[in-house]
């Protein structure tokens, strides 16, 4: 039997619009790789304060960029990430690593070592991958079979957010998100963006099963050539 083409996606957006729970669960469904672009960032964030670099010093950010050794495993049903062998999922979701990972994602050097990661691994996907991020569509895969780009309301973003760190503050969850985005938005190199050929998905009223279901609609259109 024939094997289908592998397909490249790639979803980006802001903070909270839902990238890593759509991509996850389309992958998964469609029997295609995923890679969490955001866990790289965030990986080489937490080496960056794990070795004492000053992070308000772009210039030893960029000197220490290609020294550890970031390994993402690109199964949606287990999806891991290792900094120098050592497991780093849980460490790269604390508030210290969430705070200044947009300086450390602004170094260009940290930007072209990550990036090669991402296009190496999306080029590996034997039947194809799902890669979210932030500049996923518009730099790191600009030949994407299909893009999408997630947008939802601050309100919508930090109610989930909110819930998911078990009751935070609502308001507070807002103004960071919204810091976030604007520092990932305005950085010189690759910002958060909406390639051109992207289509904007807004999951402001709809459910996750709903987002997804369209997701696989687009892709399954895609695949088809309609
Ligand atoms: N359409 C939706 N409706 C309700 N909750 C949702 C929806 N999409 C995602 N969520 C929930 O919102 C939270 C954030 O989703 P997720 O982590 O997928 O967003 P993200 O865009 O990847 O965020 P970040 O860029 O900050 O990593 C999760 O708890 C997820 O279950
Ligand atoms: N393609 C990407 C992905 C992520 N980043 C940076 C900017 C984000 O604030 C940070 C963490 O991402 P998250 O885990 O919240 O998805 O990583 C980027 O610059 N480019």
């Amino acid at each position: 039997m024939e094997s289908a083409t592998p397909v490249i996606v790639a979803i980006d957006g802001p903070s909270g619009t839902g990238k890593s729970s759509t991509s996850k669960a389309v992958a998964a469904q469609l029997g295609l790789s995923y890679l969490d672009t955001g866990a790289q960032y965030r990986a080489i964030t937490w080496w960056m304060v794990n070795n004492g670099i000053d992070i308000d010093d772009p210039s030893a950010i960029a000197a220490a960029a290609g020294k550890p050794e970031i390994v993402s495993g690109t199964d949606p049903q287990a999806p891991t990430i290792f900094v120098d062998g050592v497991d780093v999922a849980g460490p790269i979701r604390t508030q210290e690593v969430t705070s200044k990972v947009s300086a450390v994602s602004a170094v260009p050097e940290v930007r072209a070592r990550i990036t090669e990661l991402q296009r190496s691994l999306a080029a590996s996907a034997e039947h194809g991958i799902v890669v979210e991020g932030r500049d996923i569509g518009t730099t790191v895969l600009p030949d994407a079979d299909l893009k999408i780009f997630l947008t939802a309301s601050p309100e919508a973003r930090a109610a989930r957010r909110s819930g998911e760190l078990k009751g935070a503050d609502v308001h507070s969850t807002r103004e960071a998100l919204i810091k976030r985005d604007a520092a990932d938005s305005s950085r010189k190199t690759s910002p958060l963006a909406k390639a051109d050929d992207a289509v904007e998905v807004d999951t402001t009223d709809l459910t996750l099963a709903q987002v997804i279901e369209c997701v696989v609609t687009l892709v399954e259109e895609k695949r088809a050539g309609k």
